[in-house]
């Protein structure tokens, strides 16, 4: 059973507990450039008693510097080595788990986080945002010369996908031998400032009906993910608390990762998946309505 937290006493005793917060972002901290009220003040009380601050997203249409460049634009602190994404994670496991040979390739779907986060690791790429690739043109066979060198297809958020791209990732899927599916998360949904959107897991959801072959999800709630702070940070997971809005993601990979975690209400999770008849088997530790809430906490 989840502890929902109300009281000065509930937030306080949480400050005690955890040393490392890692934070969800699209959901919890801003929902697309709307930031959630309160957020900025509870980063900075976190920061003033000391507290490490991660930033852990599945969101894979920035970069980590993109990323910094959004936290600065919406005022909130954050060093880029404190931001990890979906992509960066990605771009990681390619070179270094997979370790995509230099003379091979990966076909992308998805938009600039992906691309600059695979440039960084010296990963070659094609499609991604790639003009000739960002077309409503009927897709045409006779005109496509297949790529040998495509070794992987990594799909992401793509606000531009379309048939041309997904033909595209099938041909290589299906044509060259020991092709990667890759995919840097699998959220169903995206909850931008004005309402729930398709998530990168309905961009690739096409591939994987087509394949009749479900891919490597490398964002959260994979291990991967956590294996990718790990290489960079050092935290104790009793004493880390990861903050999410999504069960099937946040929730079960601060689990997965032996953390605890707290679910808030900001995001795609609604009270009838936490209570009743129809609620979900993935329970947090502890529920708050918005991370807003921790602003009850004791003044230092
Ligand atoms: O569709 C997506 O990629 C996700 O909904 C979204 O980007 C999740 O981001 P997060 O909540 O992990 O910050
Ligand atoms: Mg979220």
């Amino acid at each position: 059973m989840a502890a929902r937290l109300s009281s000065p006493e509930h937030y306080d005793s949480l400050l005690d507990k955890f040393d490392t917060w890692m934070f969800d972002c699209d959901g919890v901290l801003w929902h697309g450039d709307r930031l959630i009220d309160g957020a900025v003040e509870v980063l900075d009380i976190l920061r003033k008693r000391g507290k490490r601050l991660l930033f852990v997203t599945n969101n894979a249409s920035k970069s980590r510097k993109s990323y910094k460049g959004k936290f600065d634009q919406l005022g909130v602190e954050a060093r880029v080595d404190e931001i990890y994404g979906s992509a960066y994670a990605a771009a990681v496991y390619i070179s270094s788990v997979m370790k995509l040979p230099k003379d091979k390739k990966v076909y992308v779907i998805g938009m600039t986080g992906i691309e600059e986060e695979l440039r960084e690791e010296g990963v070659s790429f094609i499609g991604g945002t790639d003009p000739a690739d960002c077309t409503l043109e009927p897709f045409s066979l006779t005109n496509f010369t297949l790529d040998p060198d495509v070794g992987a297809v990594l799909c992401g958020l793509d606000v531009h996908v379309n048939y041309t791209k997904l033909s595209k990732a099938f041909q290589y899927l299906t044509r060259n031998p020991g092709c990667q599916f890759l995919v840097t998360n699998e959220d169903s949904t995206y909850p931008s400032a004005d309402g729930l959107l398709p998530g990168a897991g309905a961009i690739s959801a096409p591939l994987r009906f087509a394949l009749e072959k479900d891919p490597i999800s490398i964002g959260k709630p994979a291990k991967t993910m956590l294996d990718c702070i790990q290489a960079k940070v050092h935290f104790d997971p009793k004493r880390t608390i990861m903050i999410g809005d999504r069960l099937n993601t946040d929730i079960l990979f601060g689990q997965a990762g032996g953390l605890s975690t707290l679910l808030v209400m900001t995001g795609i999770t609604l009270e009838k998946d936490i209570t009743g008849p129809n609620a979900s088997t993935i329970v947090p530790d502890y529920v708050t309505g918005s991370i807003g809430d921790l602003r009850a906490v004791k003044a230092l």
